[in-house]
C-alpha cells in the first residue's frame, strides 16, 4: 500500500503534459493555466481526432505522444436532466474514457495523473460538509448515479495502479464547476449556464416572467473553472495519497439565492417561478474542503464576479458566434 507523502515537487515546466478534453470547460482553463505557468510542452487533441472510448487509438496515440504527465478532464458531462435521461450513455463512455486513457497511461510510461471526478460520487444523505472518507457509505443520487459509479470506478483504478504499481497517480473530486468555455445548451447543461442563458434571453426579448426547474430549494456549491485550474496544478505539484482531494469554496447557497443573484447579474427584473415537476437532484452536497486548504490551496474568485465574468464571455460568445451549443 503506497504511503501518504505531501512533499512540494514541481513539474518540469518542459514535461510533455497531455490535458484530455482541452476542449472544455475544465481542459480550457487548465491548459490556460499551464501556459501561464510555463509549461511549454502541452498536447490536447479533440474528441474529432481521437476518440477516447477507441481503445486501440488510444493505445496508438500514447505509444506514439508518450505524455509524461496527464490531467484527464476529458469525459461525457451535462447537468441533472441530462445525466438522469442518458445513464446509459454516461456510464459506458466514461468508463471507456478513463479505462482506456489509465491503461494506455500506465503502459506507456506517464508518470504523473490526474483524475477528475466530482462531488456527485458521495453518497445523496452523506453527512456535510463532505469529508472524502464518505465514499462508498450510502446510496446515491439516483438521478446521476450512472456517472457516479463510472466515476468511483475511476477512483479505484487510480489507487489500484498506485498500489500495485507505486506509481504518484491522483484524483480530484470537485465541486459545481462555471466559468468562460461552459456548456450553455438549454437542456443538457448545468444549472448556472442555464440560468444566464435564461435570464439574458428574457431580458433580450422582454419577457417578464423565467421558470426555473425543481422547487429551488437545493444547495450546491459553485467554483469558478479557473481556481479549479489552479488547484489541479498545486495537486499535482503537492499530493500524493491514495484518497482523492475535494475541490471547492467551502461554502453553498440555495438555488433559489443563485437564480436571484444571476439575475441581477444580467440585469432581469421580471419574474422567478420554479417548476416541481422538474428534478431537485441531491438536497445538499457541500464539501469538506480541509484537505486541500491544509496544502496550501484557498480560492480566489468570489461568485458573483466569476458570474458577471462568466456572463461577459457568454454575450461576446453569442455575438461572435464561437457559443459551443
Ligand atoms: N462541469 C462541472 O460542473 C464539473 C465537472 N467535473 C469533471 O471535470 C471534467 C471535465 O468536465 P467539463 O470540462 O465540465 O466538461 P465539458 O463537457 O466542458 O468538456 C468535456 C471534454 O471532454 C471531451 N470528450 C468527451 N467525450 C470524448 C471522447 N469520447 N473522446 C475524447 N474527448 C472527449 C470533449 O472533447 P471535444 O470538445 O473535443 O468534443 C470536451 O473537451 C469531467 O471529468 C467532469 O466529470 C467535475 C465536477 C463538476
Ligand atoms: C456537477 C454535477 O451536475 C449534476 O448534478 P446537479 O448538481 O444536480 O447539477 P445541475 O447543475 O444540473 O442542477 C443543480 C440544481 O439546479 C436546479 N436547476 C434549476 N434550473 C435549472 C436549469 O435550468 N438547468 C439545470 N441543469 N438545473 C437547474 C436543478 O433542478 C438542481 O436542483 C450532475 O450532472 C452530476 O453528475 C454532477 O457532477
Amino acid at each position: 500500500m503506497a504511503t501518504d507523502r505531501y512533499d512540494h515537487r514541481p513539474l518540469d515546466r518542459s514535461a510533455r503534459v497531455l490535458v484530455a478534453g482541452r476542449r472544455g470547460l475544465v481542459g480550457s482553463a487548465v491548459w490556460r493555466h499551464l501556459a501561464r505557468e510555463g509549461f511549454t510542452d502541452l498536447v490536447g487533441p479533440g474528441s474529432a481526432e481521437l476518440d477516447l472510448r477507441e481503445r486501440g487509438a488510444v493505445l496508438d496515440w500514447f505509444a506514439a505522444v508518450r505524455p509524461d504527465v496527464v490531467v484527464l478532464a476529458a469525459a461525457r458531462v451535462g447537468g441533472i436532466k441530462a445525466n438522469a435521461t442518458r445513464p446509459a450513455e454516461f456510464l459506458s463512455d466514461n468508463l471507456r474514457i478513463q479505462v482506456n486513457v489509465l491503461d494506455a497511461a500506465l503502459k506507456h510510461g506517464t508518470e504523473r495523473l490526474l483524475f477528475l471526478g466530482s462531488s456527485c460520487i458521495y453518497p445523496k444523505f452523506a453527512e456535510q460538509p463532505i469529508r472524502e472518507q464518505a465514499l462508498l457509505t450510502g446510496p446515491l443520487e439516483p438521478t446521476n448515479d450512472a456517472y457516479a459509479i463510472a466515476k468511483i470506478a475511476g477512483i479505484l483504478q487510480v489507487q489500484a495502479v498506485r498500489r500495485q504499481y507505486g506509481l504518484p497517480w491522483i484524483s480530484a473530486m470537485p465541486t459545481n464547476l462555471y466559468g468562460p468555455g461552459d456548456n450553455f445548451h438549454p437542456e443538457h447543461s448545468h444549472v448556472l449556464p442555464s440560468l444566464i442563458r435564461r435570464f439574458h434571453e428574457a431580458k433580450v426579448s422582454g419577457v417578464r416572467r423565467v421558470v426555473n426547474w425543481g422547487s429551488g430549494a437545493p444547495c450546491r456549491e459553485f467554483l469558478h473553472v479557473d481556481d479549479l485550474a489552479r488547484a489541479c496544478l498545486h495537486l499535482l505539484e503537492s499530493y500524493d495519497a491514495d484518497s482523492p482531494v475535494n475541490v471547492g469554496t467551502g461554502t453553498d447557497l440555495s438555488i433559489r439565492e443563485l437564480a436571484a443573484l444571476v439575475a441581477d447579474v444580467v440585469g432581469y427584473r421580471g419574474s422567478i417561478e420554479w417548476d416541481p415537476t422538474q428534478p431537485d437532484g441531491t438536497p445538499r452536497k457541500l464539501l469538506d474542503v480541509s484537505r486541500l486548504t491544509a496544502l496550501g490551496w484557498t480560492p480566489r474568485i468570489d461568485l458573483r464576479e466569476g458570474i458577471a465574468q462568466t456572463y461577459a464571455w457568454y454575450v461576446e460568445s453569442l455575438e461572435s458566434g464561437t457559443l459551443r451549443h
